[in-house]
């Protein structure tokens, strides 16, 4: 028979703050003995319900089809009505689509609180798209047909419905930067954009800069939104990271003229309803818009902006104050931004961002920096958003504007960031870690770190990790295979030893999955820009003599208040591979399969299925630790018959299984393939790719058939270990360095070496 495990659920812990104020996404446990039984796992800012309201898609004639990619991506049916005046609660687990002509008799009078209403518009059939849909929608999906691109839509479906959340995500890194992209047309940017974007958090897009060519040779004074909206969908096709939409002023060194200022609200609500995630709104706007804009904003997030090119604005000043606290009513990250004249006012800012801080310290997080080249120290210095360029860029945005490269050498001169040795860790069985040091090197070259990187063999039973990890200047590891804890720490001395004896900080999903595939470095004096997020708390043990005190026989190497954390990428690698096409709310509620030969190679699968609220898991080949099961229905298939159980039950019923992950090694290539065959869509070549198969064997292996292909022929999307590693690369370089680099970036510039 069958075993069910379900476990009582425990309440969830206080989460630690970050230095914004903003909750972090790495919940730490400051246990250092495995504790195995602890709070429930919060995820971070993973995956949430969002908006649950009905989700209606206005469609173009001919262009049905995007009302069911819509509902593959939401994870429900879809059905067809003639108009909102007919849904009714009993369309709750349907998506609806309404052809555009006939939503136009009774979009304005839909029930707001039963239904959003999405306007879907491909922009090959012209533009603009219908003025009063436009302006009646809750939200506006741009898109081409040929190619159409199912990530932006899923990008978009998760974030104007909340189900994802940059925001929370970002405030929570030690450091953040976006990049102001000064084209006059985005084209001209999206070969490059990939390498453009390497160290952004964010990519602005400066709207009053773009150029809309009027075919006579000249330009228009200002761009339509039918250009601007091609321009936005250009860019998000080609990009993963949350976008800034700014309309510059010509007050504040941009082209924005400021005589209208319902333009602003007209441009700026419109890339609200896009799914834009930052919405620059200037100050000097009249107070009505600038809140009807903060309450209109949705998933979107308000990056007050303040300028000041008089060169006589001082930091010091009430003024400066007042402008802060005028910011903050409605923003969800003040921004202010001055000409200085001397190089001491760089400080007075710093004293300015520290009494902010201090003074306000539930207030939205301060991007702040001063201009010019005697500005520039301010902008090494300011850590949320600080806008950034490229050299490949036309021009720079504004006066004094440095690359994420000149930041990190500015930092490494004043000795903010020093040079570290990071590792690689392998193993003999592995050599994975090996094959991806020339892509770290790159990425340390490109974004100008002083960092050494080295890649390196663990033996079993060898001390060699010890010694890796208590040299003076080691500045963290990512460890590929991952290694449990117990084996890391269990006979380790030294291990044992940090924090006081009390062992290595762990971060929840460390403590629930219990397998270790990065170790950072946090110092306690906390400047560096280095390593570890500076909004991981220190452990209350520590003491002045330093976090690694003289346990046993082992003497620390690291400098006092130094703080080793473990932490496992490879869930967020597997999560952001399961949301690439589809919303998190696909998986809402549905059945997994996990096969793995044990519950270690199993753990970061089923955690990553947990954040994804799946709500069942059959698993087969191991046994899943207590851990990992509480509140999750569990049921090893250990029998024919369980098996058969699973594969007859319904399609819709939520037992069903839709997602299949295998953690098998190459060599099991064909049991894979055997199962999926069996979990396979019954509709299987029609194309219906339904369900889900993640195969995390490395590919590079001989193997025995391609279980992704027989997955596919079986109406699965298949996705493989090359997705997963880059996207973990993705995680393991902001944990140890603290710097993005996107997907796109990793999988270009790694070649085949990553897997
Ligand atoms: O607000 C800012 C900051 C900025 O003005 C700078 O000083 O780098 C550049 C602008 O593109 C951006 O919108």
């Amino acid at each position: 028979m069958a075993t069910v495990q379900q476990l009582e659920p425990i309440p969830t812990p206080a989460r630690p703050r970050s230095m914004n104020g903003s909750s972090h996404d790495m919940d730490v446990d400051m246990d250092g003995a495995m504790p195995r039984s602890r709070a429930r796992p919060t995820f971070g800012s993973g995956p949430q319900r969002g908006d649950t309201r009905i989700v209606a898609i206005m469609y173009s004639p001919g262009h049905h089809k995007i009302v069911s990619v819509f509902a593959e991506v939401l994870g429900k049916p879809s059905r067809l009505k003639a108009g909102f005046d007919s849904i009714t609660s009993t369309d709750q687990d349907f998506v609806i689509g309404i052809l555009a002509d006939q939503a136009k008799a009774d979009v304005t009078r839909r029930d707001r609180g039963l239904v959003v209403a999405i306007h879907a518009h491909c922009v090959n059939l012209g533009m603009p798209p219908d003025t009063l849909l436009s302006a009646e929608c809750d939200y506006e999906f741009l898109y081409t047909d040929t190619p159409f691109f199912r990530r932006d839509l899923s990008r978009f479906t998760s974030h104007v419905l909340g189900q994802l959340n940059h925001h929370e995500t970002l405030m929570a890194k030690p450091r953040t930067y976006f990049i102001s992209t000064t084209f006059p047309d985005v084209s001209a940017a999206l070969p490059n954009l990939d390498i453009l974007t390497v160290g952004a958090d964010a990519v602005e897009i400066r709207v009053d800069l773009l150029k809309e060519p009027l075919g006579d040779g000249n330009f228009a004074p200002i761009p339509s939104l039918s250009y601007v909206g091609e321009q936005v969908m250009l860019l998000r096709q080609r990009t993963e990271l949350p976008l800034i939409f700014t309309t510059r002023c010509t007050a504040e060194n941009g082209r924005f003229p400021m005589d209208n200022p319902n333009l602003y609200w007209e441009y700026l609500y419109r890339a609200i309803q896009w799914g834009v995630e930052y919405i620059d709104v200037e100050i000097w706007l009249p107070d009505s818009i600038r809140k009807k804009l903060y309450e209109q904003r949705g998933s979107s997030r308000i990056m007050s902006a303040f300028h000041d090119f008089s060169g006589t604005f001082k930091w010091p000043s009430r003024h400066a104050e007042e402008v802060f606290l005028k910011s903050r009513e409605y923003a969800d990250i003040v921004k202010m931004i001055a000409i200085i004249n001397d190089h001491n006012e760089n400080f007075e800012l710093e004293y300015f961002r520290s009494k902010i801080r201090s003074e306000y310290p539930d207030s939205p997080p301060l991007s702040a920096v001063n201009m010019g080249e005697t500005g520039q120290f301010s902008r090494t210095l300011n850590r949320v958003f600080t806008p950034i360029t490229h050299p490949l860029l036309p021009i720079i945005a504004a006066p004094g504007q440095m690359s994420a490269a000149e930041i990190n050498q500015a930092l490494a001169l004043l000795g903010q960031l020093p040079k570290k040795s990071i590792y690689g860790i392998g193993s003999s069985s592995s050599r994975t870690a090996a094959s991806q040091a020339p892509f770290y090197e790159k990425c340390f070259n490109e974004l100008g770190l002083p960092h050494q990187f080295a890649s390196v063999e663990r033996q079993p039973r060898s001390t060699a990790l010890d010694t890796w990890c208590n040299q003076r200047n080691f500045g963290g590891a990512y460890l590929n295979p991952p290694v449990s804890y117990n084996s890391i720490v269990g006979s380790s001395p030294f291990f044992q030893s940090v924090n006081n004896g009390a062992g290595p900080i762990l971060t929840e999903a460390a403590r629930v999955i219990g397998m270790i595939d990065t170790i950072m470095v946090q110092s306690g004096s906390s400047s560096s820009a280095s390593s570890a997020p500076a909004s991981v708390p220190s452990s209350p043990r520590h003491r002045h003599a330093g976090s690694y005190g003289t346990h046993g026989s082992t003497t620390s190497n690291h400098p006092p208040n130094t703080s080793l954390i473990f932490d496992n990428a490879s869930w967020r690698g597997i999560l952001s591979t399961l949301t690439r096409d589809l919303a998190p709310s696909a998986y809402f509620g549905r059945a997994a399969v996990v096969l793995a030969s044990s519950s270690d190679d199993a753990a970061s699968v089923i955690y990553a299925l947990k954040a994804l609220r799946v709500g069942k898991i059959y698993t087969v080949g191991f046994k899943t630790p207590l851990t990992l099961a509480r509140d999750l229905p569990i049921e090893p298939f250990n029998s024919l018959e369980s098996l058969q159980r699973a594969r007859m039950v319904g399609t819709n019923d939520s037992a069903s299984p839709f997602v299949v992950v295998s953690a098998l090694s190459a060599e099991k290539s064909n049991i894979v393939g055997m199962l999926v065959r069996v979990f396979g869509s019954r509709g299987a070549g029609t194309g219906n790719k339904g369900k889900v198969f993640l195969d995390l064997a490395d590919g590079s292996l001989p193997r025995k058939g391609d279980p992704g292909l027989v997955a596919e022929q079986s109406g699965f999307a298949a996705y493989g270990a090359a997705d997963v590693t880059a996207f973990t690369t993705v995680e393991t370089l902001r944990l140890l360095v603290g710097q993005n680099v996107p997907y796109s970036f990793v999988r270009l510039a790694s070649g085949r070496g990553l897997y």
